[in-house]
């Protein structure tokens, strides 16, 4: 672990929200280590999505893991999690103590290339806590994320590099959007993890 990278950053949203960019938190050699394991070991699944009014499958695919079989409905969708790999416990560790929250729940992706993204939107399901905090942890290929104000449409981006930690928080879900753009430039492959907290 790098612990000299991991002074709280300031807010990169102008207003409306509260999102921190810590870089990264993991030397090379960990981010690649965790990279191949929850390769391995996460129970992948094809996502499904309502596009243009039509059940698709995904080539992105997802898996849901928490501290007890929450139902997390989003996309007409229902998923119960799964109980913590102990590379997923480990991470959840390092992402409390690193940002002072505490999550009972992540959502994984996994995007084979940078061809594969995700659309505009906000977590803001109502399983979700409201204002809660989103621990994000990125592995594998750098990929921009974007943000778009739901109201003014002004946009920020931020480049999230292997072993990085973003944290959103505070008003970000209400007021903004964000999305992973798609791009042929990257060819490989990167894991997303969203550390999140269900209403219980
Ligand atoms: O892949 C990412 O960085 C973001 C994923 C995301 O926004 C989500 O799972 O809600
Ligand atoms: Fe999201």
């Amino acid at each position: 672990m790098d612990l000299f990278n991991n002074s709280p950053i300031s807010n990169i949203l102008p207003f409306d929200g509260d999102v921190h960019y810590y870089g990264s938190i993991f030397d090379s050699k960990s981010a690649n280590h965790y990279f191949d394991q929850l390769l391995k070991n996460i129970l992948w699944q094809n996502d499904q999505a309502i596009i243009f009014g039509k059940l698709m499958v995904t080539k992105r695919k997802v898996a849901w893991y928490g501290d007890e079989p929450f139902l997390y409905t989003y996309s007409k969708t229902t998923k119960s999690a799964l109980p913590w790999t102990k590379e997923l416990l480990e991470l959840k560790q390092i992402i409390e103590n690193q940002s002072g929250e505490r999550f009972n729940s992540c959502l994984l992706n996994l995007y084979h290339t940078g061809e594969e993204g995700m659309s505009w939107h906000s977590d803001d399901e109502k399983d979700l806590k409201k204002n809660g905090a989103i621990g994000s942890l990125s592995l594998g290929a750098a990929r921009k994320f974007a943000f778009k104000h739901k109201v003014t449409k002004q946009t920020v981006s931020v480049v999230l590099e292997n072993g990085s930690l973003l944290l959103m928080k505070g008003s970000t879900q209400s007021n903004w959007l964000h999305r992973l753009p798609p791009t042929k430039k990257i060819t490989t492959p990167r894991i997303n993890l969203t550390f999140r907290t269900i209403v219980t």
